[in-house]
């Protein structure tokens, strides 16, 4: 498609948005109204939302817009599952430049439309609008299907630490991106799209899972949120972590301790869980640490000692403590 979204306009770039959308049953009214109409059969929504801005969380030339789609779509449909929900639909908020062509958003688009039908929702509404940063505000809801919501506060002492999905890579991709290359591309594909386990958290509701949180900003951060929330201490055990040999590489290429990368880097949207100890996991779950009662230690420790270094990402520089 030719022109940029100025040329376009806002009610043209509308309809080219519109246009590229695939439905589910569960739309009852998608784009085009005031608003959309879901269909919520448990009669409570999940709802959440994440931003998404050019420079902090993505840069043109390292993803493309397609990426970016997949990507905003993902950490939104991982915070629906991470309750123990199904994702039913989407909404994008979208900021972008006049002279930005109309292919960006409607790669974009795609993107988002496609990481939804990996997840089984669709995109149901959005809006846009003219500003200097092009920024992807997405919502999801989902819906619990009669189970309970699982909440980061349910932990308790003795409960296992389970994880599930990749931790690590997409912080390895970004340490590969930033030194200027593009390979190893298992990697770089790991940071342009994350594959979050969209099932494993309705299903670790149903084995009963205590607390559960995606993994956005690093697993350390993510359990302190478990563990602040739930008034415990976690203890992480690090020779339950495996660490694939290609990351060891790129750890030695860069000199990074790859630990740091699987222990602090945000972005895979992996979900982690904690479980009653007598709970029967799949083996896809990972048994990594346990939860403990609260101490004078940091709320999340790893093999029992403080972790020195940062803990994981903060929008604001502040200081995560391990
Ligand atoms: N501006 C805000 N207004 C109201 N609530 C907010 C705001 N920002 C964050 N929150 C709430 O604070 C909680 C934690 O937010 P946070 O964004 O860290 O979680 P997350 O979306 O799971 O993580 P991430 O953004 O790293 O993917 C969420 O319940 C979120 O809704
Ligand atoms: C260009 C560029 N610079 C830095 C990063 C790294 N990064 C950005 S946000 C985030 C954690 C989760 O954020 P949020 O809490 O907003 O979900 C991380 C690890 C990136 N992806 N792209
Ligand atoms: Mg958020
Ligand atoms: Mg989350
Ligand atoms: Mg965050």
């Amino acid at each position: 498609m030719k022109g940029t979204v100025g040329e376009l306009g806002e009610f043209g770039l509308i309809r080219e948005l519109t246009s590229r959308l695939t439905t589910t049953p569960a739309v009852r009214i998608g784009p085009g109204d005031d608003a959309a109409v879901v269909a919520a059969p448990d009669r409570r929504v999940v709802a959440t939302t994440d931003i998404l801005v050019e420079g902090r969380h993505f840069r043109r030339d390292w993803s493309t817009a397609y990426d970016v789609g997949r990507k905003a779509a993902a950490q939104n449909l991982a915070d629906i599952a991470a309750m123990g929900a199904v994702p039913t639909a989407l909404l994008l908020g979208l900021v972008v430049p006049a002279e930005c062509p109309v292919t960006w958003p409607t790669e974009l688009m795609d993107g988002l439309r496609d990481e939804c039908q990996v997840a089984g929702a669709a995109v149901v509404g959005g809006d846009v609008v003219g500003g200097d940063t092009i920024t992807v505000s997405v919502t999801a809801l989902g819906d619990l299907r009669g189970q309970e919501p699982v909440t980061r506060a349910g932990a308790r002492p003795g409960d296992l630490v389970a994880v599930i999905g990749w931790l690590g890579w997409s912080a390895a991709g970004f340490a590969v991106l930033s030194r200027g290359f593009r390979s190893p591309r298992a990697f770089v594909e790991a940071h342009r799209r994350p594959e979050p386990p969209y099932h494993a958290g309705p299903a670790a509701a149903g084995l009963g899972a205590s607390a559960m949180c995606d993994v956005s900003d690093g697993l350390i951060a993510d359990l302190g949120h478990i563990a602040e929330a739930s008034k415990v201490r976690i203890d992480i055990r690090s020779a339950q972590i495996d660490i694939p040999s290609q990351m060891n590489d790129i750890g030695q290429a860069v000199g990074v301790d790859p630990l740091q990368w699987v222990l602090t880097g945000g972005e895979d949207h992996a979900i982690v869980a904690t479980f009653p100890p007598d709970v029967k996991l799949p083996a896809r779950w990972k048994v990594i640490g346990e939860v403990l009662h609260p101490s004078a230690l940091p709320q999340v420790t790893v093999d029992g000692a403080p972790w020195t270094s940062s803990g994981g990402w903060d929008h604001f520089g502040g200081e995560i403590e391990g």
